[in-house]
């Protein structure tokens, strides 16, 4: 962000002019949302600060009633040229009053624990029952890592400036955000290291499509029948031309369309035609289930490992495997169990699951309510799913899902992206109090929302 502002100005945009635009574009936001009503502002010493005066001369003008608190002058050039612009009167210690609060302490420029005067005015802001609007970041929120270092109040509103950050994405921070949107101020973002994902399209069969070029996926069962179940359900609903369960015991309880194949696994597996692999939910984690893995990974096929797949991964296993054809679906005890495995010494979410990319070349999908895709050297974002899928058994079917897309075009990274995005719409579309059972049969007209 700081390099894309200063590219900007190299090409003489002045900071005065983004500070500008960024508040002017922020303004129409808090405009729209007080309708004539009083706003309170509250300005830090930084560009953050800026950024506030900047809203609250853009109020000002447009005759709205506006307070502006902080608790110590502009510091930073640019905001104290927007302290001298605004034309109203600012106190040093106040208290929260009108229907709209607009938090401007701080931005991507915080350093440390946020404590004293800025700590009390957050906690009267938490306490203050108003619409809470914060600009760019949460003032208490380190906007590259998500953690949370002083008083956080639930926003209603949060206006990115510019570009998003990865704070914006990332637990705890964005469990207080609201809804988040992006106020753009003309800069040049090319980041390559991290992107957040859009919809995706995904395409209908072709018209000379027949099951196996739709993609045969095998399910490989092991110990206990209903994760893998769920898996199946997940997955004959996201596009695969065949979903067949490999088990070595009969499954009275599956649906009639499924083929489970109970040879031993070495001949189930020898079908060439198999376009894709999921192993791992239900699977055990005896040796039994060790080598059903191993013979699963020895086929060199695109694969997603799951839940005890991924307890039992160790860097022996992956000798002599593509590992560019693999994906994880770890929640957050299966990434640290992974990093540990992997002596991986990460302590956030987001760097674990880059360091497990980096190590070994596998795509990283770290699901959570904070979902972190890692491939390729790139990290995709999403934006936040329903907390309805905070139950049992989702995940058994975003792997599914996931295994089902590897399937019908075998690219890990586009597979994970348009599984997240399915999930998610099922979730929407089964919501609320769903069972694990409805998310799977929801798949089906989510498919809908991306065609
Ligand atoms: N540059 C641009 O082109 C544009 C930037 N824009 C805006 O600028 C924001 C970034 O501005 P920024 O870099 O000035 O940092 P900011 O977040 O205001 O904070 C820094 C100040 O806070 C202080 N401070 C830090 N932590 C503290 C703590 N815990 N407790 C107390 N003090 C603490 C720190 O002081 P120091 O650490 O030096 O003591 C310093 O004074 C960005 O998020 C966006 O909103 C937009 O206008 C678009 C154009
Ligand atoms: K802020």
């Amino acid at each position: 962000m700081r390099a894309a502002e200063r590219a900007t100005m190299d090409g003489g945009t002045s900071e005065w002019e983004l500070m500008q635009r960024a508040g002017q574009g922020a303004a129409q936001w808090v405009m729209r949302v007080a309708g004539g009503r009083p706003v309170t502002v509250l300005c830090g010493p930084g560009n953050n600060g800026g950024d506030g005066y900047v809203i609250a001369e853009v109020l000002r003008r447009d005759g709205h009633e506006v307070q502006v608190i902080a608790p110590i002058e502009a510091t930073a050039k640019t905001a104290r040229i927007a302290r001298a612009h605004f034309g109203g009167e600012v106190v040093a210690d106040g208290t929260p009053r009108g229907a709209v609060v607009v938090d401007c302490l701080f931005g991507y420029g915080l350093t440390r624990q946020v404590e004293g005067s800025f700590g009390k005015l957050l906690e009267k802001l938490d306490a203050y029952d108003c619409y809470k609007i914060a600009i760019d970041v949460p003032s208490a929120v380190d906007s590259d890592t998500g953690t949370v270092l002083g008083p956080l109040p639930r926003y209603d509103l949060t206006l990115a400036l510019g570009a998003w950050k990865q704070g914006h994405f990332l637990m705890p921070a964005m469990a207080s955000m609201g809804a988040k949107r992006l106020v753009s101020i003309g800069l040049d973002i090319r980041s390559t290291s991290f992107a957040v994902s859009t919809s995706p399209h995904i395409a209908p069969p072709p018209s000379d499509a027949h099951k196996y070029r739709r993609g045969l996926l095998a399910i490989v069962a092991g110990a206990m029948p209903g994760a893998p179940m769920l898996a199946v359900e997940a997955a004959m609903r996201a596009g695969a031309g065949y979903v067949k369960l490999l088990s070595e015991r009969p499954h009275p309880e599956a649906p009639a369309e499924l083929v489970v194949e109970q040879d031993d696994l070495a001949a189930a597996l020898s079908d060439e035609r198999i376009s894709a692999l999921l192993v791992g939910p239900g699977l055990g984690r005896d040796d039994t289930a060790r080598k059903r893995l191993a013979r699963v990974l020895a086929k060199r096929k695109p694969t997603v490992l799951d839940a005890d797949a991924l307890h039992l991964l160790g860097p022996r296993l992956l000798d002599s495997v593509d590992v560019a054809t693999l994906c994880l679906t770890p929640h957050e005890g299966e990434l640290a169990s992974l990093c540990e495995t992997f002596d991986i010494a990460a302590e956030s979410k987001l760097e674990r699951a880059r360091a497990l990319h980096d190590i070994t070349g596998m795509t990283v999908l770290a699901k959570g309510p904070d979902t972190i895709l890692v491939s390729d050297a790139t990290t995709r974002f999403f934006p936040q799913g329903s907390s309805w899928l905070s139950t049992a058994g989702t995940g058994d079917v975003l792997a599914g899902i996931v295994a089902s897309r590897l399937a019908v075009h075998g690219e890990p990274l586009r597979a994970c992206e348009e599984a997240v995005w399915l999930h998610h719409e099922a979730a929407r579309l089964a919501s609320p109090a769903f069972s694990v059972g409805d998310l799977a049969r929801s798949v089906k007209p989510a498919m809908a929302a991306f065609l």
